[in-house]
C-alpha cells in the first residue's frame, strides 16, 4: 500500500472528484459515511456523543456523522468550534442540512468556557482538523484539545482521519495533538501513524475505503509504502519440483563468542528454517561443542582463538552464496580485524547485524566496503550510532532514507513498524510483528532468516521484504499461542514453518 503525503492526498481527492462520477459533497458523504457504519457497529444507543467539528472538511465530516448518528435515534451533540476562520463550501452544505432538522442539536462554541460536561459513557469524536492543519494549534482551540484529552481515561476518543493536531508528514512533537483511542482514516496510512512519536496520539489505527481514484493511486510516484500479504506473494518462489540441496545456496554465519553463543545457535536454526540449503557456521573454538550439539543440521568451523572470531576472512570464499554476520560476535579488536579483511575479499551482498554493526560504528569508513547490496539490520540505537542522532521520527526517516542511497545497501530500522530503506530512495514500513518481539535473541533471529533468504537466491529487496515479514509473521503466530509475555526468540523460529503455510501454502 502507497502511503501518500497530504499534499498528495488532497490533489487524490481533487483527481478523484475530476475524472469520476462523484462530486465534492458525495465524496465527503460517502467518507464520512464509512466513519458512521463503524461507530453504529461498535456503540450502542446509549452511549451520548459529543462531535466537535472544525471548519474546514474535516469538520463537514463531523456534521455528516452528526446527521446519520441522529437519523439513527442516536443522542449527538454537535460541537462547533467557531475561530474565525472560513467555513469550506462542503461544510456550509452540511451545516444547512444539519440545522434544519436538527438545530438543537448543534452547540456552538467560541472559548474553552463553552467545552460541554460529558455524561457517563459519552463517546468524543474529533472532527477537528484532518490533512489541512499547516501549523500548531493554538490558543483557546488548544485549550480544547487538552479539555478532550483530559477525558482519555474517561471516555472514548474516536479521531476523524487524522487526530487533530497531528500533521501527516511533519513532527509534532510537544504541540497540541488529540490522543485518540481509535483513528478511522480514509485509504491510506499516513507516514506519521507509523512512527513510534505519535503512538500514544493514533490509537488504533482503521483504514476505511472511500473509492480514491485507482488511476491517482497506480500512477503517482511515493516514497513510503506499507507492505502487504499481496506483496509478499509476488515476491515468493516456490520451489522447483527437481530442487536438491545444491539449489538453494550455501550460507555462511559468522556469530557467537564466549558468553553469546545462543545468539549464534538462534542465527543458524533461522536460517536453516528459512530454507537454506547448506549452512556453515564461524564461530570460536568455545562455541564449537555447543553449536555441533545444538544444530546437527548446521556444519561448524572453529577459530583458533578460544573466545571469539578473529580467522573468518580465511573462510570466506566464492562458496558462500552469502553471508551473515554480526549476531553475539562481539567487538575484540582482532574480530574487528578479520571483518575489516572480509569485506575486501567478499563482494556479494551480505547481512550485518549487532556486533558487526557496532565495528562498523568504531571505523566507519568501513561502511564504504560494504558490498552494495547488503542488508544492515540495526536497532534505533544502533542506527544512531551508526549514523548520529536525529531530532525527530520524520527526520530519522529522511536520514534512513539518504544513507540507504548513499551507501546503496538496504537499511532496516526496527521498530514496531520496521522500516526497510532502499538503494533507490523508497521506504517499505513491515507490519506483521508485536511487542513480545522485544525480547533477547529477536533479532539473530531476523538475521538467520535474511541470511537464508539471500542464499536461496532472493535479491536483497525480496530478501529482506519477505524476511522481515515472516519473522513478524511467525512471532505474531507465537504470541496468539503462548501469549506475548510468555514467548521467546526461539518461539519465532518454531513458528516460521507456520508462518509459510499460512502464508503461501
Ligand atoms: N482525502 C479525501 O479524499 C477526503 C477528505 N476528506 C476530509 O477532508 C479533510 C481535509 O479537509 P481540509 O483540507 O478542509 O482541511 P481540515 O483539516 O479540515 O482543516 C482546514 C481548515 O483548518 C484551518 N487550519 C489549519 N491549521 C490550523 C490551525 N493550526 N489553527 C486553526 N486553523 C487551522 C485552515 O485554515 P487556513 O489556515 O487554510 O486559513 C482551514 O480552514 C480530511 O482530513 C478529511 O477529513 C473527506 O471529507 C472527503 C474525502
Ligand atoms: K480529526
Amino acid at each position: 500500500m502507497k502511503i501518500f503525503t497530504a499534499a498528495q492526498i488532497r490533489e487524490a481527492d481533487a483527481f478523484t472528484i475530476a475524472h469520476e462520477p462523484v462530486s465534492s459533497t458525495d465524496l465527503m458523504a460517502r467518507a464520512a459515511g464509512k466513519c458512521a457504519d463503524w461507530l453504529l457497529d461498535r456503540f450502542a444507543p446509549v452511549h451520548p456523543f459529543f462531535i466537535f467539528c472544525g471548519k474546514g472538511n474535516n469538520g463537514g465530516d463531523g456534521l455528516v456523522i452528526a446527521h446519520r448518528l441522529l437519523e439513527e435515534g442516536y443522542q449527538v451533540t454537535a460541537c462547533l468550534l467557531e475561530y474565525g476562520n472560513k467555513a469550506s463550501e462542503d461544510y456550509i452544505y452540511y451545516y444547512r442540512r444539519l440545522q434544519q432538522q436538527y438545530a438543537g442539536r448543534i452547540r456552538e462554541i467560541a472559548d474553552v468556557t463553552g467545552f460541554p460536561e460529558l455524561p457517563a459513557s459519552a463517546v468524543i469524536v474529533d472532527a477537528i482538523f484532518g490533512t489541512g492543519l499547516n501549523k500548531p494549534i493554538e490558543g483557546w482551540l488548544a485549550g480544547i484539545i487538552h479539555k478532550i484529552n483530559d477525558q482519555h481515561g474517561r471516555h472514548t476518543i474516536v479521531a476523524i482521519d487524522m487526530p487533530s493536531g497531528l500533521m501527516a508528514d511533519a513532527s509534532c512533537r510537544n504541540t497540541p495533538v488529540i490522543q485518540a483511542h481509535y483513528t478511522l482514516s480514509f485509504e491510506f496510512h499516513k507516514l506519521a501513524f507509523l512512527l513510534p512519536e505519535n503512538a500514544a496520539l493514533v490509537g488504533e489505527v482503521q483504514i476505511l475505503p472511500i473509492g480514491l481514484s485507482p488511476d491517482y493511486i497506480t500512477h503517482t510516484p511515493v516514497r513510503y509504502h506499507l507492505a502487504d500479504k499481496e506483496m509478499m506473494h509476488t515476491i515468493y518462489m516456490p520451489r522447483p519440483a527437481f530442487a536438491h540441496k545444491g539449489t538453494f545456496g550455501h550460507a555462511l554465519l559468522v556469530a557467537g563468542s564466549y558468553g553469546k553463543m545462543g545468539a549464534a545457535v538462534l542465527s543458524a536454526k533461522a536460517c536453516l528454517r528459512a530454507g537454506v540449503g547448506l549452512l556453515t557456521c564461524h564461530i570460536p573454538r568455545c562455541g564449537y561443542d555447543i553449536m555441533q550439539i545444538s544444530e546437527p543440521a548446521a556444519m561448524s568451523v572453529a577459530d583458533e582463538v578460544h573466545e571469539h572470531s578473529a580467522h573468518f576472512h580465511e573462510q570466506a570464499d566464492a562458496r558462500y552464496k552469502t553471508i551473515g554476520i554480526g549476531p553475539g560476535l562481539g567487538t575484540a579488536t582482532a574480530t574487528a580485524r578479520s571483518f575489516e579483511k572480509l569485506l575486501t575479499c567478499y563482494k556479494r551482498p551480505m547481512v550485518i547485524d549487532a556486533d558487526a554493526l557496532n565495528i562498523l560504528s568504531v571505523y566507519p569508513s568501513l561502511l564504504y566496503q560494504v558490498p552494495a547490496g547488503s542488508i544492515l539490520t540495526p536497532h534505533p540505537k544502533e542506527f544512531e550510532r551508526l549514523f548520529g542522532p536525529s531530532a525527530n521520527d520524520f527526520e530519522r526517516m529522511e536520514l534512513l532514507s539518504k544513507q540507504a542511497v548513499r551507501l546503496q545497501l538496504y537499511i532496516l530500522l526496527k521498530g514496531r513498524y520496521t522500516a526497510i530503506a532502499c538503494p533507490d530512495g523508497a521506504v517499505y514500513f513491515n507490519a506483521t510483528g508485536n511487542p513480545g518481539m522485544a525480547t533477547g535473541g529477536s533479532g539473530d533471529v531476523l538475521t538467520g532468516i535474511l541470511t537464508g533468504l539471500l542464499a536461496q537466491d532472493y535479491a536483497p529487496k525480496a530478501a529482506v521484504l519477505l524476511g522481515a515479514w515472516l519473522h513478524g509473521y511467525a512471532g505474531d503466530l507465537a504470541a496468539a499461542k503462548l501469549s506475548q509475555e510468555a514467548m521467546t526468540a526461539g518461539d519465532i523460529i518454531s513458528h516460521l514453518g507456520a508462518a509459510f503455510l499460512e502464508c503461501f501454502y
